[in-house]
């Protein structure tokens, strides 16, 4: 059985049914180019790690992590702050 618009949507109307689906096709394409940006961020945050980790440091630089977390909750909130961590645990791993 084919799932109608409206169905699909949640919409009462076939006018907002039109609405959300063309949002949904540009949040979908703005998804794409959001998880580009992380795996480009991951790629560039690796460079930087294995570059300390061969000089002798250590991975993880902490007052560095705390300048990327503020940087977020500045911008977007509490939420930010998450966000930044969960970026942060992609680009390094756990900690
Ligand atoms: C990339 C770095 O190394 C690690 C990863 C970070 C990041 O992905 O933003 C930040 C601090 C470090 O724990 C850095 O020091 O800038």
């Amino acid at each position: 059985m084919t799932a109608t618009a409206a169905e699909k949507t949640g919409a009462h109307t076939t006018e907002a049914a039109d609405v959300i689906t063309g949002a949904r096709e540009r949040i979908d394409a703005l998804d794409d180019r959001i998880i580009g940006l992380i795996q480009e961020r991951m790629a560039v945050s690796a460079v930087i790690q294995e570059a300390r980790i061969t000089s002798g440091g250590r991975r993880v630089n902490l007052s560095r992590e705390m300048e990327v977390l503020n940087h977020y909750s500045e911008a977007l909130g509490k939420p930010g702050t998450a966000l930044a961590m969960t970026l942060l645990e992609l680009c390094r791993g756990r900690i």
